[in-house]
């Protein structure tokens, strides 16, 4: 299924992202290698969300360009995008997951089993047959989880995936998170939560009002700020 280029490093060169007069990105130039999860952080409206949409390639820059492997193709490749609401199919857990795998080119013969390996994976396997949107918030997102990691993506994009969960939902989705990116898969998540950052981040890309202002190693992130943006932000202050 894994196609035989890489969609690493992905890198933003000196990237805008504008809507009429609003700048939503100024000027970002950014790498994304492999290895531990990669946080995007930042204040409400900073433009966390529209980053990860152009990492992806849903959205194309203003100026400047992305590339994913040193390619500018922005197709599906090996990548793949939860939002903070996943959209269920009116169908049961398995379907949506054998949904997943269909588009991913798992041979029909192999989906059930496959579908099934996905479900225990995420801890639903007792619930294959559940209409997905009687699931609970945390079951669904850890479906979302199943369905996109169903097309082995090379690099997963996650927006806020906790953003609406309780403490024990969003231990078992950071689990599930982790478990993908030991296993090679690249993280590349929006959060606002601090504990989070230092639970599960390698590094860290802060941005402000659409500006990156650091992209440093989580620890050095959170334990000595170099910008005052980034220390008024860790120590939980207001930061426009
Ligand atoms: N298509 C658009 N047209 C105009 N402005 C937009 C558009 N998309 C996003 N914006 C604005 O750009 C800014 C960044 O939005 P974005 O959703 O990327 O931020 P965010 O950091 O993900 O926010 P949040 O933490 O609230 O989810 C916001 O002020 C938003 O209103």
């Amino acid at each position: 299924m894994r196609a035989a280029v890489s969609d690493l490093p992905l890198a933003l060169d000196d990237v805008s992202l504008t809507s009429g007069a609003t700048t939503i990105l100024d000027r970002i130039s950014l790498t994304i290698g492999p290895g531990a999860p990669t946080f995007v952080v930042g204040p409400n409206g900073s433009g966390k969300t529209s980053l990860l949409r152009l990492c992806m390639g849903l959205l194309a820059p203003s100026r400047g360009i992305v590339t994913w492997g040193g390619r500018t193709e922005s197709g599906p490749g090996r990548r793949a995008i939860l939002f903070q609401k996943p959209v269920m199919l009116r169908r049961s857990a398995a379907a949506n997951i054998a949904y997943g795998l269909g588009h991913a080119g798992c041979p029909r013969g192999d989906r059930a089993r496959r579908t099934q390996e996905l479900l225990d994976s995420v801890g639903l396997g007792a619930l294959a047959a559940r209409p997905a949107r009687r699931l609970s918030g945390g079951e669904q997102q850890r479906l979302a989880l199943a369905r996109a990691l169903a097309r082995q993506p090379e690099i997963l994009l996650l927006d806020e995936p906790t953003a609406s969960l309780d403490p024990a939902a969003t231990r078992f989705v950071e689990e599930i998170i982790l478990a993908a990116a030991r296993s090679g898969t690249k993280i590349v998540m929006a959060s606002h939560d601090l504990g989070q950052v230092r639970r599960l981040a390698g590094d860290v890309v802060f941005l402000v009002r659409g500006s990156l202002v650091e992209h440093v190693e989580a620890d050095a992130f959170l334990d000595r700020p170099a910008t005052p943006q980034a220390a008024a932000f860790v120590r939980g202050d207001l930061v426009f």
